[in-house]
């Protein structure tokens, strides 16, 4: 294959867009110009592209027979290049050119800041055609960006004087072309719980808040705290702080925070945490801790005989060093500082460190404890504590935090600073209060202020996979509010070890809302995974019974919102529209039907729901005919292997869950390009990573996507996978590569003879550990799938191990729990013969399909080098390979232009591969 090289250049105006296309071909360099109508390029790829001003490409091309006519028809055919960037910025990133000169496809590459790879052309055999329609498939995908999603609400009681609920809706879309994500507000007062939707008032419009780190309000609901950069501009690290405290009509106070005191406030999600004293005087808060002072150099330029000179005229002939390397928290934590604990008084405007925190302590997710009894001063701080190095691995560095629930750590009590003393505090050292376990995070006090409640994972703490089923507990919680490091602690809900298939199957949470509670004052609410579900689930932690108290009849996923007086908010992918992971969120209200009695039986099944419409969301014609064509259901399928490692003690077969995502039949008139009568869409099986994470039936925007392209998906839940109890769980340990390689391969032969996916016409894609899954089955399983793709995927442990954060992950997955004691910063040469042996890289001489890469080349959990060097791999035995970078991605790849590159492509490739022949 020869390679072909293009430039463009598109000069904007308002009249016709001026373009001169240069392309080397074997035949040799040919340039044309070509003046493409400005309106035609405007209706083809919407307003983004009208507004660019230049375009260069450069890309590959097979040989074009008769390439001079692509100057006459280049405006007929089009160029679907997705101009995503403001004018002024780089150019197209990313685009295709389809010529139909004498039949054949022509697909120009797009070289821009995103670095597409691509080396292979698309010829006349037609495997271009599909891929030439990018611009479709970006409206598509663009209608789906224009839906909002619910991100958060909070609720508090009216302020009307009357009974009722006020509540604040938070909703995000994406801002493509800012690269950035919007977020807006909208509220509704709710008279009660047994109002109609028509008595809901909402505000007319949602309004959009810019630039806010967090957002919480007061418990009350008559304050509220806005966390932002004091200077916008500011890199986050250089710039003061601001804490604007707003009251129902006008801004109260403003707090700046000097960058000496500290940096950015945490607002990850997981350090994150602010809590509101019980007065509403005081804000307790995580934070970065300051930078040190870096070392300055150059001095002696100016110092010797210069003494007159000031400061400032110092500094400009002096620089700055680096100063000594500090490790941070891995992935998503780059170049962030230690969380520590401040309080600010929103009366004084005075912000304290809270002292006498252990120097190697991170902390976060700070509660205010009970106030104390009459008479006495003191307040008490609840906090979340991690040693920077994990002590269930012998090693001396901080491993990666994100998603990783395997890191030890507790819960301490700690007085607060307190303005009387004027910050000259006693630094009496915190009382650690959750003794030996090992891990205790999520502290919430229950309404009367007896019971301190918590979640714990150590189960994965004690086998160290990173994450497994949680166990909650509670601490008496003195009265006098004298704690001790021996407070009475009970289990109120142990780790499930083996549920049933029907039964509840542990819980599985990773946030609780600030006020979690039922108005009983006992009852609990949080979202826990439960099979290839989310629910909302209720533990009386008097009795420790836990209660589903979302639909048992639904499959749709719920999550909890906000709790009031009785009323339950909660988000759920089920709309009126249709019952479908494709369907966007919706918001439910929930009210027990016999709260007065508070029985346990009541709650179990007294609950009814209905919708809460918000009037301002309106789905883009596309995108309702996307949703109500897709339909969804659960499979559940046994599992037969003659070597079973889950126990069958419970007495029942093992099997695992994979939700399959179908046109409905109405829609089949969407036949493939080709004309080919099919019987059933083709299939893409969908892979989670983790492993110990879970496919679920929740809203996803991109898999919407790809069902409405055409295909059906099977979203497998191997075992491994969070939600169906700690046995199942844990049998993948030690078994990666190979016991769930073998699961999605039951799964997908379960529906091909189901008659529901043909041979022949399924691909298969994965991030991460399902990316390892995916490059595994290309291998291992070489004639199941005609396609792969991959994002950010594990294909060698063995040089995982050395550069990702998580190196215990390495050991875990592949040697089972033995991996916690076998852990080593210096892997020995047999370790890494394992690793090797686990890895997809061992079975890449197999694989003979093409595959699509996408990479983020700011991936620490597990950097490009792994994919790169597979990816070298296969093309150096000649396969197919198209692979795209994102030089400021990290492992999620979600920055929106980055998820949207990723995925409409994604649909492009499948689209070729599985819909055109
Ligand atoms: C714990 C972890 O991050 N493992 C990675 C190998 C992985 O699969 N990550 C998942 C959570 C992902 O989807 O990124």
């Amino acid at each position: 294959m020869k390679l072909a090289h293009s430039h463009a250049r598109a000069v904007g105006g308002r009249g016709p867009l001026l373009m001169s296309l240069s392309i080397a071909t074997s035949r040799g360099i040919i340039s044309s110009s070509a003046s493409i109508r400005r309106f035609s390029l405007a209706s083809q790829f919407g307003p983004s592209l009208s507004s660019a001003a230049s375009a260069s490409w450069c890309g590959s091309c097979s040989p074009v027979p008769g390439l001079l006519p692509f100057k006459r028809e280049l405006a007929v055919v089009g160029v679907s290049a997705f101009r995503l960037s403001p004018p002024s910025s780089s150019p197209f990133r990313l685009g295709f050119i389809r010529k139909a000169i004498s039949g054949s496809f022509c697909r120009i590459r797009v070289v821009g800041s995103m670095g597409d790879l691509v080396e292979k052309s698309n010829t006349a055999d037609g495997a271009g055609k599909t891929e030439a329609d990018g611009a479709k498939e970006a409206e598509l995908l663009q209608s789906f960006y224009a839906v909002p999603s619910i991100d958060k609400a909070w609720t508090s009681p009216s302020r009307t004087g009357k009974s009722g609920v006020d509540v604040v809706v938070a909703m995000s879309q994406f801002n493509l072309h800012g690269n950035a994500k919007r977020t807006f507000m909208s509220t509704v007062y709710i008279p009660d719980a047994n109002a109609s939707a028509e008595d809901y008032h909402w505000s007319p419009f949602p309004f959009e808040l810019s630039g806010a780190l967090l957002i919480v309000p007061s418990p009350s609901g008559s304050k509220l705290l806005i966390v932002r950069k004091a200077d916008p501009a500011a890199k986050e690290a250089t710039s003061p702080m601001k804490l604007e405290i707003w009251g129902p009509g006008q801004l109260l106070s403003e707090l700046f925070v000097p960058p000496s005191l500290h940096g950015p406030v945490y607002a990850d999600g997981w350090f994150e945490g602010v809590s509101w004293s019980h007065d509403e005087e005081n804000i307790a808060y995580v934070a970065e801790e300051p930078c040190p002072p870096l070392p300055k150099y150059g001095h002696s330029l100016f110092s010797s005989g210069q003494s007159s000179r000031s400061e400032a005229e110092l500094d400009a002939g002096t620089w700055k060093g680096q100063g000594d390397w500090t490790e941070d928290w891995g992935e998503c934590y780059t170049g962030k500082r230690k969380p520590m604990l401040f309080v600010a008084n929103i009366k004084s405007g005075g912000v304290q460190r809270v002292e006498g925190i252990p120097k190697d302590i991170s902390v976060g997710q700070v509660v205010w404890a009970p106030p104390p009894p009459v008479g006495d001063e003191t307040q008490q701080l609840v906090y979340v504590g991690w040693t920077s190095y994990a002590t269930n691995f012998n090693t001396a560095r901080k491993l990666g935090m994100k998603y990783c629930y395997n890191r030890p750590c507790a819960l301490y009590a700690v007085e607060a600073p307190s303005e009387a003393r004027n910050g000259e505090q006693s630094p009496t050292p915190p009382v650690k209060l959750t003794g030996e376990i090992s891990s205790a995070y999520i502290p919430r006090f229950s309404p009367d202020g007896k019971q301190l409640v918590f979640l714990s994972a150590k189960a994965a703490v004690d086998t160290g996979a990173h994450c497994a089923t949680n166990s909650l507990y509670a601490l008496e919680w003195p009265a006098n509010g004298v704690v001790t490091a021996s407070l009475n602690m009970r289990e109120v809900v142990p780790v499930m070890m083996n549920p049933d298939t029907s039964g509840f199957p542990g819980l599985y949470v990773s946030s609780v809302i600030a006020n979690p509670w039922l108005s009983d004052g006992s009852t609990l609410l949080f979202t826990s995974s439960w099979r290839s579900m989310q629910v909302i689930l209720g533990v009386n932690i008097k009795s420790g019974t836990v209660t589903r108290i979302t639909p048992q009849e639904s499959i749709a996923s719920w999550s909890l919102l906000g709790v009031q007086d009785g009323i339950v908010l909660a988000g759920t992918s089920l709309t009126s529209i249709s019952i479908s992971p494709t369907s966007p969120p919706a918001l439910k209200l929930g009210k027990n039907l016999a709260a007065s009695t508070n029985t346990e039986k009541a709650l179990k099944k007294e609950w009814s729901w209905s919708d809460i419409n918000v009037p301002s969301l309106k789905y883009p014609p596309k995108v309702e005919t996307s949703i109500t064509s897709t339909t969804f259901e659960i499979l559940e399928i046994p599992i037969d292997e003659p070597e079973l490692t889950v126990s069958e003690s419970a007495g029942t077969r093992p099997s695992i869950e994979a939700i399959f995502v179908s046109r409905k039949k109405a829609q089949s008139k969407e036949q493939p390009q080709s004309g080919v009568k099919l019987d059933v869409p083709p299939l893409i099986v969908v892979l989670h990573g983790g492993p110990h994470s879970a496919s679920q039936t929740t809203y996803s925007r991109v898999l919407a996507f790809l069902s409405s392209l055409g295909f059906n998906l099977l979203h497998v839940n191997y075992r491994g996978s969070v939600g169906f109890g700690e046995e199942p769980l844990q049998s993948l340990l030690g078994n990666v590569g190979r016991q769930d390689v073998g699961d999605v391969l039951i799964a997908v032969e379960h529906v091909i003879s189901k008659g529901l996916a043909e041979r022949g016409r399924i691909g298969v894609i994965g991030g991460s550990h399902g990316g390892f899954l995916t490059s595994h089955l290309l291998g291992q399983a070489a004639d199941m799938f005609v396609t792969g793709v991959l994002r950010n995927p594990v294909c060698n442990i063995t040089s995982m191990i050395g550069v990702s954060d998580i190196p215990d992950w390495c050991y875990v997955e592949t040697f089972g729990k033995e991996g916690l004691s076998a852990y080593s910063d210096v892997p020995s040469e047999a370790d890494l013969s394992i690793f090797y042996k686990a890895s997809p890289i061992a079975h890449l001489s197999k694989v003979k399909v093409p595959s699509l890469f996408l990479i983020g080349a700011q991936d620490r959990r597990v950097p490009p080098s792994n994919g790169l060097q597979y990816i070298q791999a296969l093309r150096s035995r000649g396969l197919e390979v198209k692979v795209i970078v994102f030089p400021e991605d990290t492992h999620a790849l979600d920055r929106p232009q980055s998820e949207f590159e990723s995925f409409l492509n994604v649909g492009i490739w499948f689209k070729r591969f599985l819909l055109s022949t």
